[in-house]
């Protein structure tokens, strides 16, 4: 997968190739540019904002300076590309989201700051056919899109083949079957008069697996009943519904 960042802070997206990712950078199993939205204006002061089309509050980003960015970006690969905005008036960005652009051979985010982008510029990605997900990572409001470009790749690029040690825990993660993850526990076996439950200890594998699945339902139901209520019909057995 090719990954490319348009931004006008590139290094906040330095992060992107440490620890895990820069393995997967450095193992040939992404490939990641970041662009500078600067090296596509023109004027000396290298403008990439303008007063907003019916006044109100703060600046929007121009879409000349955009439109040659992504342009110029875009011929950079032959690979057909999805085209990512991060925003906060954008689809929820889930973990299913992220496993669906596994499929990707190629994401291009574009990351706005200000009040945003200039909406002909997703206007006129779509109109050429381009693939455009305008997506949110959470109702709060940050400064910019860029560190909402580290958490939707982190999610997506744990997902890719031979990035993860054992693929497994990707299958066992929180969301990925639809349940908030239950605890987790390590030695020792008493830590501060407080002691691991006693079914992990137990060696019995089927009773450990219920137990899990019990903390898992119980969590989802306290903390987020809206994922419980999202279930497929057959998502839950006779002892789920017993639990
Ligand atoms: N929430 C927000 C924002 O305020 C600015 C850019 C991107 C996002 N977001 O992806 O959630």
């Amino acid at each position: 997968m090719r990954i490319d960042v348009i931004t006008i802070f590139p290094g906040y997206l330095a992060p992107l190739r440490e620890a895990l990712l820069g393995r997967a950078i450095g193992a040939g199993l992404v490939d990641l540019a970041v662009h500078d939205l600067r090296s596509w204006t023109r004027d000396v002061h290298q403008a990439v904002d303008d007063s907003p089309y019916g006044g109100g509050p703060g600046m929007v980003m121009r879409p000349q300076v955009w439109g040659e960015a992504l342009d110029a970006v875009l011929a950079l690969d032959e690979r057909p590309a999805r085209i990512v905005v991060p925003t906060p008036a954008g689809r929820p960005f889930t973990q299913a989201t992220a496993q669906a652009w596994t499929g990707e051979e190629r994401l291009v985010f574009a990351c706005g700051r200000y009040e945003g982008i200039d909406q002909r510029v997703v206007d006129d990605a779509r109109r050429r056919d381009l693939p455009v997900d305008e997506v949110s990572i959470g109702d709060y409001v940050l400064v910019g899109g860029e560190v909402a470009v580290l958490v939707m790749v982190e999610a997506v690029v744990r997902l890719l083949p031979g990035v993860l040690g054992n693929p497994a825990s990707a299958q066992q993660d929180s969301f990925s079957d639809g349940l908030l993850e239950g605890p987790a526990y390590t030695r020792p076996e008493v830590w501060r008069g407080l002691a691991v439950p006693e079914v992990l200890r137990s060696g019995n594998h089927a009773k450990i697996a219920r137990w899990r699945r019990d903390r898992a339902l119980e969590r989802t139901a306290q903390r987020r009943p809206d994922l419980l209520a999202a279930l497929p019909e057959d998502a839950l057995d006779d002892a789920d519904r017993a639990f």
